[in-house]
């Protein structure tokens, strides 16, 4: 008796260690094969004994000593001299477990808490078993950019879900494919074609901002932008006139379609830092309250694949050519819902984020305001903006230093997951095991005062000029990976800019802004939080002032 409960509960753990040593462990299939052993245990027992409840007592037991007896071994190993992360320091609990970094992933403080390990660890450190943070520029090139950039992480798995959009890709000729598509929808001459939708859009801003503004001028400008923002990610992705349910600035959006977008990315990262969770969550039936946006962006996408708009210079036009094309490896309809989908989550959100952040920084820094609104009335002194000009605002050097320094100071990403190849590689001096999940933390690379100085934490876009904040400025735009490099880069990074430069540039010409008397700067740096897009808790509200001429 004694050597077959010893047996019970031996062979499925070293079975259990076994997988998890060998195999990036599928939490459902751990979860099938706990709930297997049980039920097999259980049924033995109840042969043996003849009663469920100690049958069903007994199996429990087992189960869970062989749970500890697993947790046990994996803790230890994760400690030990054996692990091949073993000489890299870092906090003990990271070490052993990820759950603590997918905490702060979902509470906005993972940015914050990778940056202060650096400062506590240095160059290198174990965020997680199996993953390490390596807060250097030197890292960039061989991760991220090289020819032989690594592959993406297990972290953009969506669990059990199937998503083939191009974010999601991690097998590099599947991604290169999809990336072409999406390149041609975003090329400078495809991007021209948006300035005419775009300058509309911007037209509805402005009145929008008119219409929301309280009797005392202030209107809140964050839930502006995304409106802006999610509207014209309709006209870009479907087609303009192609998108009725997706007209926030006329609409509102009270069915709360944007933070549903919020919630899905913030899900999206927070199990992106423990998979293998992420595995059985995603088979389980979800709060709806996450798939709004997925739901309108479906319900948008059935009538667009309807019109025989095909032509057309929106992303579907050419995830749609794609389709028909037969020497590609087919688009299927949830291959283009998922791709729908990434669409407002890629294009709409983020550019949003930024254009709060960056609106904040210019009213909390009076004189960069100053500088700008002058730049502009004086290369635009009617205060008008045409379509035809959108794409020489590219030319105004603060405008540019302005958009730069946003992105700097708000590009809040912890670190782009990628895996170090079979053979490990040499990384910022330091050789690294196959395997190993690393990464570069883009705001800890950004505030480091070896790579922005002086004030590497501040607003100051003046640091993008030679010797901008006095001799002996660094500015190492090698360092600065707002839209990431190399194969897995932003791709709407052109669109992106171009959005940036026309929103800004419109509304300093149209009103005078500073913040509601209310408005507290304070709470408006808590309240922000990058879950990989920037969440904006306390909304940016302004004090809006028709400028005449
Ligand atoms: C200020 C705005 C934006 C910023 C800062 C930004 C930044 C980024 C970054 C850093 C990545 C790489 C993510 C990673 O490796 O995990 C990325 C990827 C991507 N971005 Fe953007 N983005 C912006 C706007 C946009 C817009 C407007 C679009 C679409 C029109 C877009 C579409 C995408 C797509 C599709 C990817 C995935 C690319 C791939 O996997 O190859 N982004 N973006």
């Amino acid at each position: 008796m004694m050597w077959s409960t010893t047996a019970h509960i031996l062979a499925p753990s070293l079975a259990g260690c076994a997988y998890f040593y060998y195999c990036d462990p599928r939490g459902h299939l751990v979860l099938i094969a706990t709930l297997s052993t049980y039920s097999i245990l259980a049924v033995q027992d109840y042969l043996a004994l003849g009663s469920i409840p100690h049958a069903a007592y007994h199996a429990l037991l087992a189960v869970a000593a062989q749970m500890l007896l697993v947790t046990l071994a994996v803790v230890a190993y994760r400690l030990s001299p054996l692990h091949p992360l073993w000489k890299f320091p870092g906090p003990m609990l990271e070490r052993i477990t990820s759950l603590r970094m997918a905490y702060f992933a979902n509470t906005g403080r993972r940015t914050p808490y990778v940056a202060e390990l650096h400062e506590k660890y240095g160059t290198f450190v174990r965020i997680g078993p199996n993953k390490l943070s390596i807060k250097s520029v030197d890292a960039i090139h061989p991760i991220y950019a090289s020819a032989q950039a690594f592959d993406k992480a297990i972290s953009y798995r969506m669990g059990l879900i199937q998503n083939n959009s191009l974010f999601f890709l991690r097998d590099k000729p599947a991604h290169g494919r999809s990336k072409r598509v999406w390149s041609g929808a975003l090329t400078n001459h495809a991007i021209n074609q948006w300035d005419g939708p775009m300058e509309n859009r911007t037209t509805q801003l402005i009145d929008c901002m008119a219409r929301r503004q309280d009797s005392s001028g202030v209107v809140d400008l964050s839930t502006c932008f995304q409106h802006w923002s999610f509207d014209f990610d309709g006209d870009w992705a479907l087609g303009e006139g192609q998108h009725d349910s997706i007209e926030f600035m006329r609409d509102g959006d009270p069915a709360g379609v944007v933070e549903s977008g919020e919630q899905a990315i913030l899900m999206l990262e927070t199990f992106g830092e423990v998979p293998a969770l992420f595995d059985i969550i995603s088979s389980l039936p979800i709060n709806d309250g996450y798939l709004k946006l997925e739901k309108l962006a479906h319900k948008e996408l059935r009538k667009r694949l309807k019109t025989d708009t095909q032509n057309g210079w929106d992303l579907f036009s050419f995830l749609m050519a794609q389709r028909d094309d037969y020497t590609q490896a087919p688009m299927n309809e949830t291959d283009l819902h998922t791709s729908a989908v990434l669409a407002f989550d890629a294009g709409g959100d983020t550019t949003a984020g930024f254009l709060s952040l960056t609106m904040f920084h210019l009213l909390h820094n009076r004189s960069s305001y100053i500088k700008l609104r002058q730049e502009l009335d004086d290369t635009f002194p009617s205060g008008e903006l045409t379509a035809e000009q959108h794409a020489a605002l590219a030319d105004l050097p603060y405008l540019g230093a302005v958009v730069n320094e946003g992105l700097r100071v708000g590009a809040a990403f912890p670190g782009f997951p990628r895996v170090v190849p079979p053979g490990g590689a040499l990384l910022a001096g330091q050789f690294v095991p196959g395997g190993t999940i690393v990464g570069v933390p883009s705001f800890a690379v950004h505030t480091d005062p070896a790579n922005f100085w002086p004030e590497p934490c501040a607003f100051r876009p003046e640091r993008w000029f030679e010797d901008g904040l006095g001799p002996g400025t660094v500015t190492r735009r090698e360092a600065f990976m707002a839209f990431q490099f190399g194969p897995f880069r932003c791709v709407g990074k052109g669109l992106a800019l171009r959005e940036m430069h026309v929103v800004l540039s419109r509304l300093l010409l149209a009103y005078d802004l500073e913040f509601a008397p209310d408005f507290d700067p304070e709470a408006f740096l808590k309240g922000w939080s990058n879950t990989r897009t920037n969440v904006i808790r306390y909304h940016l509200r302004v004090q809006a002032k028709r400028r005449q001429r």
